[in-house]
């Protein structure tokens, strides 16, 4: 592991190095990880407020000729559109099922590169796209490492389809009993102050496992989900990362998994 500060990438004024926000650490991350972007490469394009940055800085390369002949595959609509009025050109998995890089970020990173994803809801299109990258770098501040999966307080979210998906919650919960799962339908709060179920870009709902205790054997937990009829796929990503960058008041940080 090596720590730097690369000042190329850290606000313009120096005094600013100790108050650093948390989006200046994302973007700091996302910069970094655009490096490893060459000219002519099919690349993925993550979704959030870190893997933003990394769009956006692509779409900078490009307009300054650094990078040419890029082709991005977004794993959300929200990166298509970004992506889109950055002018970077796209396409998708069909058209090009091997993805020499992705980029995106994560909720929460263990030891061993293991991620959780999905608190926006993109989990699906990212694993799908992810999966298929030769390379995948992931790109957080320092407040996403964890000692074990569901260890940030935050949620495991798993996407389903709509059909009587209380029952799937349900079962969801039954199923990690043990690490004293509370298993939560995700809503959203509309402009009258009611809420109804948030819906992802493939027309299915999410149910949020929030785990009191570590879950163990997690390629047991992915397949015990995945076994579960009217799951979709789970915001665990096991084995995928090949690289972490992470940014925070000391430096930045880059593990490979293979390095
Ligand atoms: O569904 C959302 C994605 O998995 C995001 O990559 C993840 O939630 C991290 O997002 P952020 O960079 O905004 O913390």
């Amino acid at each position: 592991m090596g720590s730097t500060f690369d000042p190329l990438l850290t606000p313009a004024d120096d005094s600013a190095a100790v108050t650093l926000t948390q989006d200046d650490l994302k973007r700091i991350a996302a910069y970094k990880a655009v490096e490893y972007v060459e000219s002519g490469m099919v690349v993925g394009l993550g979704t959030g407020s870190t893997a933003k940055h990394a769009v956006s800085r692509i779409s900078e390369l490009l307009r300054e000729g650094k990078l040419r002949d890029i082709i991005g595959i977004p794993t959300s609509t929200t990166t298509h559109v970004q992506a889109i009025s950055l002018g970077i050109p796209l396409s998708d998995l069909d058209s090009h099922p091997v993805v020499d890089l992705s980029i995106d970020g994560a909720d929460e990173v263990d030891p061993a590169l293991n991620l959780v994803k999905g608190r926006g809801g993109s989990l699906l299109r990212e694993k799908m796209v992810e999966g298929a990258s030769k390379k995948f770098v992931v790109i957080v501040d320092e407040s996403k490492l964890v000692k074990h999966i569901g260890g940030s307080g935050l949620a495991v979210p798993v996407e389903v389809v709509p059909f009587c998906c209380n029952f799937t919650r349900g079962k969801l919960e039954e199923l990690f009993r043990g690490a004293g799962c509370k298993a939560k339908l995700r809503v959203k709060v509309g402009s009258g102050g009611g809420e109804t179920a948030a819906v992802t870009d493939n027309g299915n709902y999410v149910v949020d496992l929030y785990l009191e205790r570590d879950i163990g054997d997690l390629d047991a937990a992915s397949e015990a989900i995945l076994r579960l009829p009217g799951v979709v796929e789970h915001g665990m990503f096991l084995g995928m990362a090949t690289t972490l960058i992470v940014a925070g008041k000391f430096g930045v940080t880059v593990k490979d998994r293979f390095g």
